[in-house]
Order: C-alpha cells, then sequence, then structure tokens
C-alpha cells in the first residue's frame, strides 16, 4: 500500500482539482461520508446518540463540518465545537460551516478556558468524540487550550474518531511533540500518511481506515516517491510459487558462514531459520571448535568445518574453500556470530568481492564493513545488509541517534549509494532498494529484541532469496514473516519469555497462509 507524506498528499489532491476537474469540495464530502459509514459501523444506531465534533479551522475541521452534517441528518444528537476564529474558517471548509449554520445548527467556540469546561461537559455525556482539529497541515505542538482537552479526552474512555490522522501527529515523520490525540480509530483518506505507520505516530493512531474519496489513482503518478506499507497483499503478490513435484535443489541451495568459538547460537538459528523458510538445501559453515556443537543441534541443515584462528574465529585460509562452495549454492549468509577482528574483517571484504552469488551480510558481517561501505559499490553481486542502528551507525559513521532521528531518509540514501538493499532494524523495520524503493514493516512486536532474532531473520531472508526473490522482495517478506511469526509466538507466550529460537517452528504457521 502506498504511503505519502502530507505535501504529497496535497500535490494529489491538487492533481484531482485540477488534471482531473474534481472540485475540492467533492473530495470534502467524500471524505465525510466515508467517515460516517465507517462511524454508522462502529455504532448500533446513530439515532439520538450524542457526539461530540470538534473542528479546526482548515480543511480537516472542514471535513468535520461535513460529518456533522451527515450525522445529524442520521438523528444524532452532534455538539460541533470550532477552534478558531469563524472568520478565519476558508474555502470548502468554509462552505461546509455555511451549510452547517444554514440548518440552523449551534457552532459552541472552542477558544477560551470556559469553553475547554463545556467541551468536558460534552464529552463525559457524548457516546463518540470526533477529532476533525488537524489532519496533514499539522505541525509542532498544540496549544495549551488544547492540550487541556486532549487529555481529558484521553483520559474519557470515550471512543475516538481521527479524521485524517489523529491530532498532534506529523504527517510526515509520525513525530508528536506534544499532547496528542489517542484514537479507537483513524479515518485517512486515499492513501496512508507515514506518520500514521511511523514511531510515534503509530501508537496513536488505533485501528486504521484507508479509504476512498474518488481521487483517480493515476493521480499518485505526481508523487515520485515509491514509499510502501507492507501488507499481506503484497507479500502474497511476491511469494515464491511451489509448482508441482521438485527437485529439492529447486527451493535453493543456502551457504551460511556463520559462527565462532561461544557463538554457536547465532550460526545455528540463521541456519535452521533458512530451512524452515523454505530453502530446499542449507549448508553450514562454521569453525571447527563449534562444528560437532553445531552437527549436534541441526537435523536438516548440512555443517561443515572451517579452520580457525587462535580466538576461533573462521581463519581467513578458508576463503579459497568458501568462494568454491558458492558456485554450488545460490545465496551466502554472513555473519551471525562471526565475531570480529582484523582477519575477519579482511576475509569478510574478500568473500563479497570475489562472489557472484546474492549475499546477506549481517551481525559481524557488517561489522567487518565498518569504515570501508564505500567497497559496497563495488561489489558485483546483490547485496542484502541487515543492520540494527548500532551497525548502521558504524557503516556510515553517523551515530545512533541521528540515524533514529532519520531512519527512512539515511537507509534511503546509502541504498542509493551503496547499490544494495538495506533492512535497518528496529521499531518499524525499514527496507530501501538500491533503486529508490522504500517499504515499511509493520508487523512484530517488542518481545522480539532479544539475542538471536536478527539471525532468524538472517536466515529467512537468505531462505527466501534462494527460492528466487529478488533481494529487495525477500527482505521485504522476510521482514513481515519474520514479525507476524514474532507475533504469532508473543500471542501465544506473551512477549517477555519468548525467545528467538521460539520463532523457528512458528514460521511454517505463517508461511502456509501464502503457500
Ligand atoms: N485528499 C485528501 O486527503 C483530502 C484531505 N482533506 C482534509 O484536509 C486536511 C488538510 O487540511 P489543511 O487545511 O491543509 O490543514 P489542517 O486542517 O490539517 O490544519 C489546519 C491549519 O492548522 C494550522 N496549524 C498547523 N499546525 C499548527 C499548530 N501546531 N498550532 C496551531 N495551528 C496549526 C495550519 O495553518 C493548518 O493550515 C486533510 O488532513 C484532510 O482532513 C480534504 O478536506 C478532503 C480531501
Ligand atoms: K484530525
Amino acid at each position: 500500500m502506498r504511503l505519502v507524506t502530507g505535501s504529497e498528499m496535497a500535490a494529489i489532491d491538487h492533481a484531482a482539482i485540477n488534471d482531473y476537474a474534481i472540485p475540492g469540495i467533492v473530495l470534502m464530502e467524500n471524505a465525510g461520508i466515508r467517515t460516517v459509514e465507517i462511524i454508522s459501523q462502529l455504532l448500533e444506531s446513530t439515532t439520538n446518540t450524542n457526539i461530540v465534533i470538534l473542528a479546526g479551522k482548515g480543511n480537516n475541521g472542514g471535513d468535520g463540518f461535513v460529518i456533522a452534517r451527515h450525522l445529524y441528518n442520521k438523528g444524532a444528537r452532534v455538539q460541533l465545537f470550532l477552534f478558531g476564529e469563524e472568520n478565519k474558517v476558508k474555502g470548502d471548509a468554509l462552505t461546509n460551516l455555511t451549510i452547517w449554520k444554514g440548518m440552523g445548527q449551534k457552532i459552541y467556540p472552542l477558544n477560551s478556558t470556559h469553553d475547554v469546561n463545556m467541551v468536558k461537559m460534552a464529552v463525559n455525556s457524548a457516546e463518540l468524540i470526533i477529532d476533525a482539529l488537524y489532519g496533514t497541515g499539522f505541525k509542532g505542538t498544540v496549544s495549551d487550550l488544547l492540550a487541556s482537552v486532549f487529555k481529558s479526552i484521553n483520559l474519557s474512555g470515550k471512543t475516538v474518531i481521527a479524521v485524517d490522522i489523529p491530532s498532534g501527529i506529523e504527517a510526515d515523520t509520525g513525530k508528536i511533540n506534544g499532547p496528542c490525540i489517542r484514537a479507537d480509530h483513524t479515518v485517512t483518506f486515499a492513501y496512508p500518511k507515514l506518520g500514521l505507520v511511523l514511531y510515534q505516530g503509530c501508537n496513536y493512531v488505533g485501528k486504521l481506515h484507508v479509504v476512498d474519496i474518488s481521487i483517480p489513482a493515476a493521480a499518485l503518478s505526481k508523487v515520485a516517491s515509491s514509499r510502501y506499507l507492507t501488507t499481506s497483499e503484497l507479500i502474497n503478490e511476491i511469494w515464491p510459487s511451489r509448482k508441482g513435484p521438485e527437485h529439492k535443489g529447486d527451493f535453493g541451495r543456502v551457504l551460511v558462514v556463520a559462527g565462532s568459538r561461544g557463538m554457536s547460537g547465532a550460526a545455528v538459528l540463521a541456519a535452521e531459520a533458512a530451512a524452515r523458510i523454505g530453502a530446499g538445501l542449507v549448508t553450514l559453515g562454521v569453525p571447527s571448535a563449534i562444528h560437532d556443537i553445531a552437527e549436534n543441534k541441526l537435523t536438516e541443515v548440512m555443517t561443515f568445518p572451517l579452520a580457525e584462528t587462535a580466538k576461533g574465529n573462521i581463519s581467513h585460509t578458508t576463503l579459497k574453500d568458501i568462494l568454491d562452495r558458492c558456485h554450488s549454492s545460490d545465496v551466502i549468509a554472513i555473519g551471525p556470530g562471526l565475531g570480529t577482528g582484523t582477519e575477519t574483517s579482511t576475509l569478510v571484504q574478500d568473500i563479497i568481492m570475489n562472489i557472484t552469488i546474492p549475499c546477506v551480510l549481517d551481525a559481524d558481517g557488517l561489522n567487518a564493513m565498518a569504515g570501508k561501505a564505500g567497497l559496497f559499490k563495488s561489489v558485483k553481486s546483490n547485496l542484502v545488509l541487515t543492520p540494527h542502528p548500532g551497525e548502521m551507525a558504524r557503516l556510515t559513521g553517523h551515530s545512533v541517534k541521528e540515524i533514529q532521528q532519520n531512519r527512512i531518509g539515511i537507509t534511503a540514501r546509502k541504498a542509493k549509494e551503496w547499490g544494495c538493499s538495506i533492512l535497518l532494524k528496529g521499531a518499524k523495520t525499514i527496507i530501501c532498494g538500491p533503486d529508490g524503493s522504500i517499504y515499511i514493516n509493520g508487523t512484530g512486536n517488542p518481545g522480539m529484541a532479544s539475542g538471536g532474532s536478527g539471525d532468524v531473520l538472517t536466515g529467512i531472508i537468505a531462505g527466501l532469496m534462494a527460492q528466487g526473490l529478488t533481494p529487495v522482495n525477500a527482505a521485504v517478506a522476510g521482514a513481515f514473516i519474520h514479525g507476524r511469526a514474532g507475533d504469532v509466538t508473543a500471542q501465544e507466550m506473551g512477549m517477555s519469555g519468548m525467545l528467538a529460537g521460539d520463532l523457528l517452528q512458528r514460521i511454517p504457521h505463517v508461511t502456509k497462509e501464502y503457500e
């Protein structure tokens, strides 16, 4: 599902009005009608239902005036409060305000502390609160007066419907700089705004309803960016098809190079995850010191020992063996539990500079490239990097804070600069392709922020690439499935006690939906 910024939505709006001659008032009417349709589904009946509508002076408020009219016509008892001076209401919003007044309906002011008390009383006897104060035009923080209204609404226990965007969220970033309406439902128009699916905004949205207001899809072409929210429908489109009787080799061969003394778990988790996601053959190369351990822990995965350094990391002398094995593999995953050190760094660099099969580079495989990220653009094969913010900081030289402040911007820029796909982990994982495509993943939960979860993700992505998915699609589908498996696990056992290994046997429960 496409994601837009506030200004992109305005450009699409503008195209609908100017290139397709759809009057803005029609868009506003449709926005109001669609919102009332959702409200009617939520309420047994609107007749004699007390509903409070808080409207701003812009077009979000305009939507509120349309909603007031339709709810009134459905027999609801509507109290419409206007925040801001009536003479500041313009254009389509003014038209709808005038219609409301022409119906002999009151407009309650919301401009003083006395008015705030009136709102609080109205909220107390209302069944439904509608937030039509701010939409895509909001920036910064709300006034103190609204802050106290938001507080009482958020504490009221009443059902809150946000029009387009809960007021207080910045449409482009999801940033909340102060008080914000916490909605039970958000009815957003045409396309979801970025701020509704990113932290912190996504925590205030409640159930998101994306409704059509008759903007022609072609108007979207006015917006150059290609930003998507990963949905089940998208996964269905890109999921590898398992046609009739096939040879196991047809489902791809994954080579995993991972592990070091004391870190066999990461290597085993990554390898098993590749098998669980459906790869035909998975082979794991680990330092000989942990080979028996890995052999013991794995049944379906073949393992082979690699010469090691005194520290118990994989030795650089194994380069030729690893490159030879790439000739009989479809994808290589490097990094989980690999350990650090100059020999490991040189080995990782020499592998990625010489392979011709796609590669998933994770964890210490990424740390091996710290300060040498410039090499990525000369890597011949397709790279998928899966850093968490700390690893991304080491690769880019940005601080973790800078990265977290601009997750999409930095990841998209580096994906283009390095010519690879980058999956930046964290709350709302971001996937960016070298072609400028941007995906935001909505699945997963905090219970997954435990050791080993990233190793499982690496195996899933490698396993999907082995089955023929493009690097970006493997990262997008991998993040989605990984998060869904985490959600299924959390539902079963709660978030605090779940371990990365618990995700493994739940992967098939999720993937069977897409087979
Ligand atoms: N296709 C569509 O998506 C349609 C959207 N519609 C609705 O229009 C709003 C956007 O309306 P706009 O007038 O541009 O802005 P807002 O109503 O969101 O904001 C009103 C106004 O508030 C001022 N403002 C912004 N931040 C602050 C602040 N921190 N403190 C005080 N005042 C602030 C600013 O001047 C804004 O202009 C969209 O969300 C939809 O709900 C169309 O009606 C239908 C089609
Ligand atoms: K709103």
